[in-house]
């Protein structure tokens, strides 16, 4: 059983994890504080990048160079550590050299047949404790974990609104609807994803720059522009350096007026433009975990039929507008029993604006989904897969994503919005 110095030592290790959110992929955010064996914090860290020391070593280093003895203490990791020789080496064997008695982790790796940390732990003598603080620490994982869990990326469509829900003013122009502090806030939700993604039609209408701005040492996302027929023109803005590009375009599309060196990506095409699963499945094979869907409206209504929306966030201004399009386009549904209810997660006032959060029901189908696929991860898993108290299958960070399972339509993890990042 945990104490209360550990729940509190978790609840800082997730914390110092969302530090590193947008910047790890394709691995998952990780914190660690490490406690001696009288319960003192002597050391804390944090995955900062893929390819950097994961978070236990971090702890591990801090701690011997404030020279604190670690042999005898607790480790309180958010994820189980890892037992496998990546780019670092395994955290668990680092975790045994050091001494350390116990070792509390929040979630369990989703990954069914990899084999782990906590029973290469148990089996060295350590007493090794899962589920502390489980849905906080997945919640700011939320990304990673429904990526490997569906095998393509999170999807996080923010779209900014009147009161009226007119996305545009009848004439096309938008700019601006919202105020200055929720356009702000758009540029952590751009700095906290891997890809931002628009549609060509807000291309044309915006000409978007889509980087990430005011925000000093931000990892710029990916800029993905779905553009069946590349009507990108060569000096869109899209196209500067400020951040990387990708122009996901039809087979059959011509690219030459294109500057050379440009990213293209060639996907398969139907009447209503390109195939969403094949984007994300291109997005997926380039690290990316998770996504920024900027919209337009009628991209936005592609993904939602497709079952491809995680999580919404909308920004609405207190103004009216009347005509123009509506935030949503058509999504396929045509009748009230169909609408796509959701759960709100969060509500914020952000200058005279108000943001809101929400996550889409599970259906009854949906949810058994996913309630299956996580039983075959753990017995004793509720509806996400929390550790398990000892032992049990957990690989490192980044194992292969889960492929050929249905998709299940509006199947969600269930992810409580990811906590606000820490302040200091
Ligand atoms: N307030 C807000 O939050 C936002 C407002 N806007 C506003 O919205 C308006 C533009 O909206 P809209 O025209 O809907 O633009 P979108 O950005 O949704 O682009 C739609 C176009 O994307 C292309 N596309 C490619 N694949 C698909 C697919 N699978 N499904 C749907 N579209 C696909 C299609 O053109 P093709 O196949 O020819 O490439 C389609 O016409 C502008 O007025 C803009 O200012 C835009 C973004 C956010
Ligand atoms: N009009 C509107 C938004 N529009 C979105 O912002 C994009 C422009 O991004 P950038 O060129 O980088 O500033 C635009 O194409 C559209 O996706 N966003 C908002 O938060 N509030 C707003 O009122």
């Amino acid at each position: 059983m945990a104490t209360a110095t550990e729940a509190d030592a978790m609840r800082r290790a997730v914390a110092l994890a969302a530090r590193a959110l947008g910047s790890t992929s394709p691995n998952p955010v990780v914190g660690c504080v490490l406690l001696d064996a009288a319960g003192r914090v002597v050391g804390e860290g944090w995955h900062r990048r893929a390819g950097a020391a994961h978070a236990e070593v971090e702890a591990l280093r801090a701690a011997a160079a404030a020279g604190h003895d670690v042999r005898g203490g607790t480790a309180v990791v958010t994820l189980e550590p890892c037992n496998h020789t990546g780019r670092t080496g395994p955290c668990a064997q680092a975790l045994i050299a050091a001494g350390l008695a116990r070792v509390v982790y929040a979630v369990s790796d989703p990954d069914p047949v990899a084999t782990g940390g906590a029973a290469t732990l148990a089996a060295a003598g350590v007493d090794t404790e899962g589920g502390l603080l489980a849905d906080e620490a997945a919640a700011g994982n939320a990304a990673w974990l429904t990526s490997v869990l569906r095998g393509r990326p999170f999807v996080l469509w923010k779209y900014a609104a009147t009161l009226d829900g007119r996305s545009a003013a009848a004439d096309g122009t938008s700019r601006w609807i919202t105020s200055a502090e929720s356009r702000a806030d758009v540029h952590r939700l751009r700095a906290e994803a891997d890809a931002v993604v628009v549609g060509s039609g807000t291309l044309r209408a915006d000409d978007p720059h889509l980087a990430v701005r005011g925000r000093d040492g931000a990892t710029q996302p990916l800029r993905v522009v779905v553009d069946t027929h590349a009507t990108v023109r060569p000096d869109a803005r899209v196209l500067d350096d400020a951040a990387p590009t990708l122009i996901a375009v039809g087979e059959e599309a011509g690219t030459r007026h294109l500057p050379a060196g440009t990213d293209i990506a060639r996907l398969p095409a139907g009447p209503a433009g390109l195939d969403i699963t094949a984007l994300l499945a291109e997005l997926h094979g380039r690290g990316v975990r998770s996504v920024l869907l900027e919209g337009g409206p009628r991209l936005a209504g592609a993904f939602l039929a497709a079952g491809a929306v995680d999580r919404v966030v909308g920004y609405l201004a207190p103004a009216l507008l009347g005509a123009g399009p509506a935030a949503l386009g058509d999504a396929g549904i045509g009748t009230i029993a169909q609408a796509l209810r959701l759960d709100v997660t969060d509500v914020a006032r952000l200058g005279p604006d108000l943001r809101v959060t929400a996550v889409p029901r599970r259906s009854a189908e949906g949810a058994a989904t996913v309630v299956d696929r996580t039983q075959r991860r753990s017995a004793a898993a509720p509806s996400w897969p929390v550790a398990r108290p000892r032992g049990g299958a957990a690989p490192c960070h980044g194992p292969a994503p889960l492929r050929g399972a249905p998709e299940p339509q509006w199947a969600s993890p269930d992810l409580p919005s990811a906590p606000a990042p820490e302040e200091n």
